[in-house]
């Protein structure tokens, strides 16, 4: 049986332009229940056809042969791709293979189908040239035997903004100042500031164009309507009256699990220290409000460090985000930056192939040559390991700990000085 054949299903693609109306129908109807989302509005419908056109995506899936006691138009496995520039550190991007949208329905679990087109999708991706993949999960057990690992993380934080929130006395007043501005109008600005984020921020990916309707609160996603009414925008403008920041964010009906009065960040982007810390307090000001909470700070949060009483930010959960899996290793390892000189064979086990093999990645000032060997590794990791390790979100050491890093003393120490560095990744871009 070829990669794309099961007994009782014809696969497809989908075009995003010409496709058939209703097979494009039914598959969008297929992810909504998938995901257990209600069935999809017509404007719904339209703010999914914008974003697969605009980010050309490939739509894949497998429909019923027979329609006699089945749905002739939703399928029962989607699949979705699109290749988007990630930011892999030292200011440099890959274009990356984006995977989103999987879903096998409950009649044909467990038979394969992710594995069939997670495999075409890949095979593809590396025959057009495509570097690396990256994928969001909705459960940490399914996508490591595809070769992804966790490469970013976020924190979920929660603010006490009553008198608990001051900053600490050395903390420089900032000169610039906050704005309210519709969704609508800020957008552009918004999109602009996001761009410059993405441009200097190891681990953030470009994004998609949903993200238009959606921060511009165009179309409401809980709801599925046109027009979100609880969003609010501020910008922040430096002493020049540039904007370098923005926080978008609802106080309409949010509670915490207290009953707390709470404002929920929907994303908030600084270009400088001065912007982070001037949004926050600006959050902080709100009135009638008890707690902010935002699921997407970084790991190593300014505001923590900012405050005279700390413990007003509470960090309830870590959670991942970026998942990462090496296409082309030496295209990856060479785009990445390195932090000190060396030579190390690393040998990666890969059950699709796509990096299995022994590589030498030999450093010199900050840049890596990646070479297939017949040498034999000292240092030896899975795939899944090699994409957390990707974007600098863990250490060599801590994989070694749990066991997922292998080799001589000697190489794993002239491995991590290389590998290890840099800023933390931040990724706060869902897809
Ligand atoms: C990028 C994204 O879109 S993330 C969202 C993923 N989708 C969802 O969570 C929606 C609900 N879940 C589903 O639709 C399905 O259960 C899917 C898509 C997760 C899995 O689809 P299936 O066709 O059942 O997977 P398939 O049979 O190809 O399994 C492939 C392998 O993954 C394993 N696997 C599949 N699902 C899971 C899981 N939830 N947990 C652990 N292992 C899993 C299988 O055991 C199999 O292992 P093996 O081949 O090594 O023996």
């Amino acid at each position: 049986m070829s990669a794309l054949e099961h007994p009782g299903l014809v696969f497809r693609s989908l075009d995003p332009f010409d496709g058939d109306d209703a097979l494009l129908k039914g598959w969008y109807e297929a992810t909504r229940r998938g995901f257990h989302q209600t069935r999809g509005s017509d404007d719904g419908l339209q703010v999914w056809r914008d974003h697969i056109r605009a980010d050309s995506v490939t739509l894949r899936g497998a429909w019923a042969e027979s329609s006699e006691f089945s749905s002739a138009t939703i399928p029962v496995a989607t699949f979705s791709s699109w290749t988007s520039p990630v930011n892999v550190g030292g200011g440099a991007s890959l274009p990356a293979l984006l995977i989103s949208d999987v879903t096998v329905s409950p009649t044909h679990r467990r038979q394969g189908l992710l594995r069939k087109l997670m495999t075409v999708a890949l095979a593809d991706a590396v025959a057009a040239g495509v570097p690396l993949a990256a994928l969001t999960v909705s459960e940490g057990s399914i996508y490591g035997r595809f070769g992804f690992g966790t490469a970013t993380h976020l924190r979920q934080i929660e603010v006490d903004v009553t008198s608990k929130f001051r900053y600490r006395p050395e903390v420089p007043v900032d000169d610039g100042s906050v704005t309210l501005v519709e969704p609508g109008e800020a957008w552009k600005t918004v999109a602009e500031i996001y761009g410059t984020f993405q441009e200097r921020t190891r681990g953030s990916v470009t994004r998609p164009q949903f993200y238009e309707p959606w921060l511009s609160s165009a179309y409401d996603f809980d709801g599925d309507s046109k027009g979100e009414s609880k969003q609010r925008a501020a910008l922040h403008l430096d002493a020049s009256g540039t904007p370098d920041g923005y926080a978008i964010y609802k106080t309409a009906d949010e509670r915490n699990d207290s009953g707390l009065r709470m404002a929920r960040v929907i994303d908030l982007v600084a270009l400088t220290p001065a912007a982070y810390l001037r949004l926050w307090r600006f959050l902080a000001d709100i009135d009638l409000v008890e707690r902010v909470m935002w699921r997407k700070a970084p790991l190593q949060d300014p505001l923590y460090w900012a405050l005279a009483e700390p413990f007003a930010v509470k960090s309830a959960e870590l959670d991942d985000m970026l998942w990462v899996r090496l296409l082309d290793v030496p295209a990856a390892l060479q785009a990445r930056p390195w932090y000190a000189a060396g030579e190390v064979v690393i040998g990666v086990d890969d059950a699709l192939g796509h990096a299995a093999g022994a590589w030498r990645v030999a450093v010199r000032d900050g840049v890596a040559e990646v070479t297939p060997t017949d040498a034999t590794p000292t240092v030896e990791l899975a795939a899944d390991t090699l994409g957390a390790l990707y974007l600098g979100g863990v250490d060599v050491r801590t994989l070694v700990a749990a066991g997922r890093i292998t080799g001589s003393p000697e190489a794993i120490e002239t491995w991590a000085a290389m590998a290890d560095g840099g800023p933390p990744p931040y990724c706060i871009t869902g897809f």
